[in-house]
């Protein structure tokens, strides 16, 4: 059934005639060229793209007819510049050229992450025709990202995402063109993260002993996501949201006070406490090892001051460094010495938007990450600070609700606000967070796609592919392409049907 083959995200510049050619399907040839040199990353996405594109072979379908030779297109000859970079980063370069034109296909890269992304593109425009024939219009495309980072955060503490279903999201994103998986492993209701260092952390924190993310899985969704140009970034969210590390790191929790004495309940990290620093400069000095990511996230986020406020200890320390009765201080001095223990392992931070609402001082390099609301004018003032910015606000996808919410996540743009270009190229992309509370195993692929596809246009595409009307249909096709590859991706507009719907 032909489509109109608009690849999703939509590329930068795409020219498209209706000559069309036949691609043959059975002997078609992935290959570098002379000039390129080859490396795991490019030959495994050759594997992978043939049966993407292609599905099983003629010779296990009965009808597949076998194309005229003659004009069909049956390679795709890959080149690309540098040698392969083990790990995509912030500064890669993911441009491509793909040129179909008479029956040779030619991608041409900077680099392997851009040849990568030519490849998923490669692969929507080939067009089924059913019963084993497949077509491609001639086309010319130039293409590059509008924003280096283009995340997906899921949540492994609220309930547990399997490795097998972090590995299906990751093959998802890739196919969305999305590049940073934002790992919130932990979080106040489990610690799933197997840590060497401090094995009781999972031993006591986790739901129970099969809710638990070994050393092993966590090098496997990292080489999974690598060779698919995917970035693993890892958040431990502290001081707040630690009520999960409590139970294995005694006295490193505030105890919180009710008349004068300990109610039994624990509050955020102790800032008071040196023994925490101690423990996090450990912790943090086995994270920078396992994750190979420059970016470690830090969270900061939702800190409560009420425990603090109860605890006499932290009152004398208050008064001792000065604080009176401003938390924020607090909290800016507990950020500030944790920042610098991961500073001292060599690695950046992201944060979420409260360290910088409640003042702290951070380093340069620091990714700010918005997702309260109001964004347009804190997107302005953290710019303004000068500091990195990513925008996940317009795009929690947990929230749910009736219709094609896909609209509105497709027409916020990460750079609507009051700004000079410098401020506005401080954004460097955003996020789109599916968080826990609701979502497991059953439901993650369909809650978050292709809902996120919108996010993942918005991300890539020019900032003028901002018309839902001209975007409707492609969407529609854009879910029934990843319906037919196996996702169990969602209707988005109201009635219909896709042509494959079984996968
Ligand atoms: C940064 C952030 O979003 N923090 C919390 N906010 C509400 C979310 C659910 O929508 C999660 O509970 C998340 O842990």
């Amino acid at each position: 059934v032909a489509t109109s083959g608009s690849p999703w995200p939509l590329p930068r510049n795409m020219t498209t005639s209706q000559v069309q050619y036949q691609v043959n399907a059975d002997d078609f040839k992935f290959t570098v060229d002379a000039g390129t040199p080859a490396c795991d990353i490019i030959i495994q996405a050759f594997v992978r793209y043939k049966w993407i594109t292609f599905g099983p072979r003629s010779d296990t379908l009965k009808f597949r007819r076998r194309p005229n030779k003659a004009n069909a297109v049956n390679q795709l000859t890959v080149h690309y510049d540098k040698p392969c970079d083990q790990y995509l980063s912030l500064e890669s370069d993911e441009s491509y050229t793909l040129a179909v034109t008479g029956n040779t296909a030619t991608l041409t890269a900077n680099e392997v992450w851009g040849a990568l992304r030519g490849l998923e593109t490669f692969s929507q425009l080939v067009l089924p025709q059913g019963s084993g024939m497949f077509v491609i219009n001639s086309t010319l495309i130039r293409d590059a990202p509008r924003f280096k980072h283009r995340g997906v955060l899921l949540d492994g503490s609220r309930h547990f995402l399997s490795v097998l279903k972090l590995k299906e999201n990751l093959e998802a994103m890739a196919q969305n063109k999305f590049n940073v998986f934002h790992w919130h492993i932990v979080d106040d209701q489990a610690f799933p993260y197997e840590s060497i260092r401090f094995p009781n952390m999972s031993k006591l924190g986790a739901y129970d002993d099969n809710h638990i993310y070994s050393q092993a899985d966590i090098q496997d969704i990292i080489e999974f996501a690598r060779v698919r140009g995917i970035r693993v970034v890892p958040e431990f969210d502290s001081p707040g949201h630690t009520q999960s590390w409590g139970s294995a790191i005694s006295n490193l929790l505030t105890k919180c006070y009710n008349n004068g004495s300990f109610d039994g309940s624990y509050g955020p990290v102790n800032p008071a406490d040196e023994s925490s620093y101690n423990f996090l400069d450990s912790f943090f000095g086995e994270v920078a090892n396992v994750f190979p990511d420059h970016y470690i996230h830090l969270g900061g986020d939702e800190v409560d001051f009420s425990c603090w406020e109860s605890n006499p200890e932290i009152t004398e320390f208050m008064q001792d460094k000065g604080f009176g009765k401003n938390y924020s201080l607090l909290e800016e001095f507990y950020m500030q010495n944790l920042l610098n223990i991961v500073s001292s392992y060599k690695k950046g931070y992201l944060i979420w938007q409260e360290v910088i609402d409640n003042g702290a001082k951070v380093a340069a390099d620091t990714v700010v990450e918005v997702w309260k609301g109001g964004y347009i004018a804190e997107l302005a003032k953290v710019t303004s600070l000068g500091y990195k910015t990513l925008l996940s606000s317009c795009w929690y996808l947990d929230y749910i609700s009736y219709g094609s919410d896909w609209r509105n996540y497709y027409t916020c743009d990460p750079q609507n606000f009051n700004g000079t270009s410098a401020q506005k190229a401080l954004v460097i992309g955003g996020e789109t967070c599916l968080w826990g509370e609701y979502v497991d195993d059953t439901n993650v692929i369909s809650r978050l796609w292709p809902r996120a596809s919108a996010i993942a246009e918005r991300l890539w595409s020019d900032e003028s592919v901002n018309s839902v009307s001209a975007a409707e249909g492609r969407m529609e096709e854009h879910r029934c392409r990843m319906v037919r590859r196996g996702f169990n991706a969602q209707p988005m507009n109201g009635p219909g049907f896709c042509p494959v719907e079984f996968p």
